[in-house]
């Protein structure tokens, strides 16, 4: 409520001012503040939370200043405010259009995609005929209120509302479950899969709410003038978008309202230098990229945030009476999980070579073998994160098939990493909070709306993650940024993300890497209370004896295929094995007579 309160003052204020002023050129200035903070507010959610870079959006402004006017003045001959929806409508269906290519290229490659389809659009737009050439379009219909065509208070005015609208959807958006996905999929795609995210799905989301939000300013900038040409069109306008988010601090809610007042005030200082204009945005650039990485708001943040007292970095003991939160499963005969004959080539190398497992549910099972065997690649596999070439997995008694690692966590598998795989820059809180993404109920419009089921499932989700971090004996680090803690304490997160999603079946690939002995020993209790509670366990690990501690069964990997599994004790005394853990294939007779084969790692 009060950041609700703050904004809505803040547009009063802007409000209060554009009705008082009477001189034009500074009316122009608030409602080109106002059109360039829309633009702004679409691109952070795109840049930003995301970390999509994108150098097309006048492109997109394009297409909503365009749209506003053909269907303004051609045969549609359509009213200015269904025109003014229509249009922002079309841009955000060119945002869908933009989002292919992130399918597919990251960073620079998609920075060049986006730069080249804002190109185009900038020819189209000047010699297509449709778009009336260099000339442009005329007699674009304005906005009209009772009847009467706006004047410049009343456009300052439109765009104050409609600011402030956009703020306070795009801050109930971003403040939850969506925000935090966008934050995810720019620290690690992968994590955010295996999380439960749907990582196309939320790209495509974050251009087309960029995507939107730039034409329907450009929408409001045509029908204001009445006339649009591609001189409105041009790359620089695309640069000056990005540099508003990355000025006004990209990621913060009130970056856009600080880069789109900062950057439209200097434009309008420098305007009658041309020359200098786009020096100085270019100058502005820099110095925001090198000087404020994290804009004019990271700069007012740190100014006014109190300093916090040096923050426990130590984990408390695991609390014995939490429960983990499970989902609700029917009862069910079998195996939890079986692969049958899996096969994985990487050109030469085998990783997998007709690999069937059984998992039963309740046990931990063990997979271990030498560096090079396939373990983590089987567990790529299960996860969805790689596709085998042959073979099929059964999981509750149905087909994962092509499953993408989102769908794979939602039906109940769930993984961490060899290497660890953090979203670092987020608190530990919101990375287990990422852990419960897949579980929570509410969707796009309950959460851009802010309705009730969204503070209801976000609540719900708080609470259960407040319990795993109790479990795990977290709760004191809550608020800490997930990579300024402690190796084993950043390992201990990764599980508890995991447990989040209230996993069946939970993938661990050497969660004891880098821990030393007395967090190895930790580790092996923890593993012990999450079956006990009722969660299956597949673990890789090359610690033998936390292995031969806790396992139930344990499966042996050799050159991607399987030589021996069964209980510890019998796989511990299996000369394979032994030999596998040597390099060796001969196993003296006498040693195997004698059962005296140990397995080492
Ligand atoms: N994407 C890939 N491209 C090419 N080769 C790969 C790829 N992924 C794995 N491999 C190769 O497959 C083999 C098995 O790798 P994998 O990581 O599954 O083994 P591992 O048993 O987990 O090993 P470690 O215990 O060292 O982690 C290795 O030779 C590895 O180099």
């Amino acid at each position: 409520m009060r950041h609700a309160l703050i904004a809505v003052l803040v547009a009063g204020v802007a409000a209060i001012v554009a009705g008082v002023v009477t001189n034009d050129f500074y009316l122009r200035i608030l409602f080109n503040i106002g059109i360039y903070f829309l633009c702004a507010s679409g691109m952070n959610v795109l840049l930003g939370f995301a970390g999509q870079k994108s150098l097309g959006q006048a492109g997109l402004f394009a297409a909503g200043a365009y749209g506003a006017a053909l269907l303004t003045t051609s045969a549609w001959d359509l009213g200015p405010w269904t025109a003014l929806v229509l249009s922002t409508v079309i841009a955000a269906l060119c945002g869908v259009l933009i989002a292919a290519p992130s399918l597919r290229v990251r960073g620079p490659s998609l920075a060049m995609v986006t730069l080249a389809f804002g190109i185009v659009v900038e020819k189209v737009v000047t010699e297509a005929e449709v778009f009336g050439g260099a000339m442009g379009i005329y007699a674009i219909k304005p906005l009209t209120f009772a009847g009467e065509p706006l004047d410049m208070t009343g456009w300052v005015w439109l765009v104050i509302a409609l600011g402030l609208v956009l703020h306070l959807l795009l801050r109930n958006l971003l403040t939850g479950r969506y925000g935090r996905a966008f934050l995810s999929l720019q620290a690690d795609e992968v994590a955010s899969g295996a999380v439960g995210v749907a990582v196309h799905r939320y790209k495509v989301l974050a251009f087309v709410i960029a995507a939107a939000s730039c034409g329907l300013a450009g929408a409001l900038v045509a029908q204001q003038n009445q006339y649009i040409n591609s001189d409105f069109i041009t790359f620089n306008l695309s640069i000056f978008i990005l540099l508003l988010v990355l000025f006004g601090g990209a990621g913060s809610l009130a970056g856009p309202v600080l880069g789109a007042v900062t950057l439209t005030v200097i434009s309008a200082m420098v305007a009658r230098w041309a020359w200098i204009e786009h020096f100085v945005q270019g100058a502005l650039l820099l110095f925001a990229l090198y000087v404020m990485p994290k804009g004019l708001a990271g700069v007012l943040g740190g100014l006014f945030r109190a300093r916090r007292d040096a923050a426990p970095r130590r984990a408390e003991a695991p609390a014995a009476d939490a429960r983990l939160p499970l989902r609700e499963a029917p009862a069910m005969a079998g195996p939890l999980l079986s692969a049958e004959g899996l096969n994985k080539a990487y050109g030469g190398v085998r990783p997998a070579r007709d690999v069937s497992a059984c998992l039963t549910p309740g046990d931990i099972h063990a997979l271990i073998g030498p560096n090079g065997a396939g373990k983590s690649t089987l567990i790529n596999m299960l996860s969805g994160v790689v596709r085998p070439d042959s073979g099929r997995t059964l999981f509750r008694g149905e087909a994962l098939g092509r499953a993408a690692p989102h769908a794979v966590c939602r039906r109940g598998i769930a993984r961490t990493f060899q290497n660890l795989r953090l979203f670092r820059d987020l608190s530990v809180r919101d990375n287990v909070l990422l852990g419960q993404h897949a579980r929570m109920r509410n969707g796009f419009l309950s959460s851009l709306l802010g309705l009730p089921l969204a503070w209801r499932e976000e609540r719900a989700a708080e609470a259960r993650v407040a319990e795993i971090l109790r479990f795990l004996g977290l709760s004191g680090l809550a608020d800490q940024p997930a990579g300024a803690l402690p190796y084993g304490l950043q390992r201990r997160v990764e599980l508890a993300r995991a447990l989040a999603t209230e996993p069946h079946l939970l993938l661990l690939d050497e969660p004891a890497a880098g821990l030393n002995p007395q967090e190895t020993a930790e580790l092996g209790q923890i593993l012990l209370r999450i079956r006990d509670q009722g969660v299956t366990m597949l673990l890789v690990e090359h610690h033998m004896d936390l292995v031969m501690a806790i396992s139930d069964h344990v499966i042996v990997l050799d050159y991607g295929a399987v030589i021996a599994e069964g209980a510890p004790a019998v796989v511990q005394a299996d000369p394979r094995v032994m030999a596998a853990y040597l390099g060796t294939d001969e196993v003296e007779p006498e040693e195997e007579a004698e059962g005296r084969v140990a397995v080492r790692a």
